[in-house]
């Protein structure tokens, strides 16, 4: 077997040269951001070292403190990372640098905006942070040894970016990694030791080892706090501090909206530092990706809880630090799935947010708006995830109403209270949109008597209505299910709205003429009761999957059981009196008239929209 031959050229995968090009070429402001992610790696690096180094303690070799260096060469126009944490062995380097796409980059490069300052935020959360050092610099070596293995296994990598990078074995003896940036022209500004602090400062303050900076003269400054800010006492640390922390964390652009900070001493005693972001991270609705808290044991970093074992699903958009005194250093993934600790710290940490959520509802209601409109979509999985939590859940939700056509969201405690004497349930329509559900058919006679209705146009509304059955001991009820017992809706102001109208002979008779033209198109024909100004509308079986969410689950790719409508008329409506007394009207077309304009006011599509057109036409001649 020979060795490779060094330095060997290889090329970047097209997806990581395409990102390069894009890091060159466009991303110019906030440029200083490569430092905050050089600085990162080198972080996680430690982490990484620290860790295996639990089942390996000889890796740690003399040199056990983690540092991050930084350093400059005016005269060679260079900045060097330097760090002594896991380093990389050759296939590391080839598999990291730039021959393996990393699902990362794909997902940067469809998430862009155009908006630079926007793309530049993403870079973080992306995991293509290595490659912003092509932000600022023409050419970029990595000098590296993985922990543990000889010192001639150092390689060495270079590249300028531009399609291609160099190989070649290189011995090091400090193990670790060491990044050298070549400025571009122009970049100068980073050869000033008093802006490289200030951007330590401002992106790495919280970075819990020390970062130091080169004095030039062979003096090393420690810059940042270095410590773990969850662990001191909460009356020493400013809210500054604690928005700061959050942002170094995050990488997000907004302060938080509120944080909790909690001690829990006993026989199992761990510390919780949570946050609750003020605005949507890209990625909250992608089923791989996101976030987790950070788990610590005994301040060492053990993995982000991808898995959301700390906290569920539905409350994924809370970032921050958990640090257990009392579970193992060695805890792996799946002693995560089965501790009991793990979960009770899970219980206590869901109960904290819920209560932060229910304080910030009470008192800051233009708070709580800002956190509603970033995060009510997933607080709304709650009850489906989380049935022991649904009821506290779902006081936290926020819905658009009838009550409220202008847009203002109500609480379902709002809904209760406004009740009529004797409404039994709490109603609600779903469907595909809010103009769709807004002016639905169905909220006629809700409308008319003053019966407020919960309008739902999201997707994930089916499922929230599917698990929640009730709130305060309210069964929620939807409005275009079943039959509509006029006297459950309460006591009525309406003069005429109280009997159900009895369908006269004649109606009667074109309820079964209608019937009979439809045939097994409709599962039956009656009269409505929901209806005071449409003429007809469809509504489904009480136990059966709503129109909307049979379209959602259509389009997911379900078979279904066929599962006609029932087709409701309007006694009252002047079509449908004058077809009850004229017998001589073509019942076939005004029936799949009647039929199909229903299905397009449910928001549904039509098997054969021309033959509707065709069929209108010929009924308006
Ligand atoms: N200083 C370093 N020491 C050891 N490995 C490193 C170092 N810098 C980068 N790497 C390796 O290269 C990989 C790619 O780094 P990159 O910054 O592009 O993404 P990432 O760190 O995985 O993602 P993110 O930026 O979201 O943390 C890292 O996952 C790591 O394995």
């Amino acid at each position: 077997m020979s060795e490779p031959q060094t330095p060997e050229t290889h090329e970047f995968q097209a997806e990581v040269r395409q990102l390069l090009d894009l890091m060159i070429h466009s991303l110019y402001s906030n440029r200083e951001i490569f430092l905050r992610e050089l600085v990162s790696n080198a972080a996680d690096a430690a982490d990484r070292l620290r860790f295996e180094a639990l089942q390996d303690p000889a890796l740690f070799e003399d040199d056990p403190e983690p540092v991050v260096r930084l350093s400059m060469d005016e005269n060679a126009r260079t900045i060097t990372i330097s760090d002594n944490g896991i380093g990389m062995n050759r296939t590391d380097v080839i598999d990291n640098l730039g021959t393996i796409a990393r699902s990362g980059t794909r997902r940067f490069l469809d998430a862009l905006t155009g908006d630079q300052k926007q793309d530049a935020q993403l870079i973080g959360q992306f995991g293509v942070g290595f490659y912003s050092a092509f932000i600022v610099a023409d050419e970029v070596s990595v000098h590296t040894r993985r922990a543990g293995e000889p010192a001639e296994n150092g390689v060495l990598w270079r590249s300028d970016g531009k399609g291609a990078f160099t190989l070649e074995d290189s011995p090091r003896e400090r193990r670790g990694t060491e990044v050298t940036l070549h400025l571009a022209d122009g970049q100068d500004e980073f050869l000033d030791r008093s802006r490289l602090r200030q951007i330590v400062r401002r992106y790495s303050d919280h970075i819990a080892l020390p970062i130091e900076l080169a004095d030039g003269e062979g003096e090393w400054e420690t810059v940042n706090q270095a410590s773990a800010l969850w662990m001191r006492p909460k009356a020493e640390i400013t809210d500054e501090e604690y928005r700061k922390f959050y942002q170094q964390l995050s990488f997000d652009t907004e302060p938080p909206l509120e944080w909790m900070h909690n001690k829990v001493e006993g026989n199992q005693s761990y510390t919780s530092l949570l946050f609750i972001p003020a605005q949507r991270p890209f990625d909250l609705f992608e089923p791989e990706s996101g976030h987790g808290l950070r788990l610590y044991v005994r301040r060492v970093f053990i993995m982000e809880d991808r898995e959301h074992r700390l906290l569920p699903r539905y409350l994924r958009f809370v970032r921050g630090v958990v640090d257990s005194d009392d579970l193992p250093l060695n805890v792996s993934r799946e002693l995560l799935q089965h501790n009991r600790l793990i979960d009770r710290i899970r219980g206590a940490s869901v109960k904290r947010v819920l209560d932060a959520l229910e304080r910030m509802a009470r008192d800051d209601a233009d708070r709580y708006a800002r956190f509603w409109d970033a995060f009510g979509t997933v607080l709304k999985e709650g009850p489906v995830e989380d049935p022991g939590n649904a009821q506290k859940v779902a006081g936290l939700l926020r819905f658009h109403s009838t009550h409220n056509d202008g847009g203002a969201t109500v609480s379902l405690e709002d809904y209760v209270r406004r009740m009529r004497q004797g409404q039994k349930s709490i109603y609600y329509l779903t469907g595909e949109s809010l103009a769709a559900v807004r002016n639905s058919p169905h909220l006629e006679v809700f409308r008319k008597r003053d019966v407020e209705v919960l309008l739902l146009a999201e997707p994930v509304d089916e499922w929230l209505v599917a698990h929640l059955n009730d709130f305060d001991g309210r069964p929620l009820q939807a409005v275009a299910k079943g039959q509509l017992e006029l006297d459950e809706l309460g006591d009525s102001d309406t003069p005429d709205g109280g009997e159900k109208p009895e369908a006269s002979d004649s109606v009667k008779a074109l309820i079964s003429r209608i019937s009979e033209a439809l045939g097994d198109r409709v599962s039956e024909v009656r009269a409505s009761a929901r209806l005071t100004e449409s003429p007809a509308c469809i509504v489904v079986g009480e136990h059966e999957f709503g129109m909307n969410m049979q379209r959602m689950l259509k389009a997911a790719g379900h078979e279904l059981p066929q599962q006609q409508p029932v087709l409701e008329i309007n006694p009252d409506h002047p079509i449908i009196q004058r077809l009850a007394e004229d017998e001589q009207a073509p019942i076939d077309e005004w029936s799949a008239l009647l039929l199909e304009q229903s299905v397009l006011m449910d928001g549904g599509r039509l098997e054969d929209p021309a033959g509707f057109v065709r069929r209108m036409n010929r009924l308006l001649d």
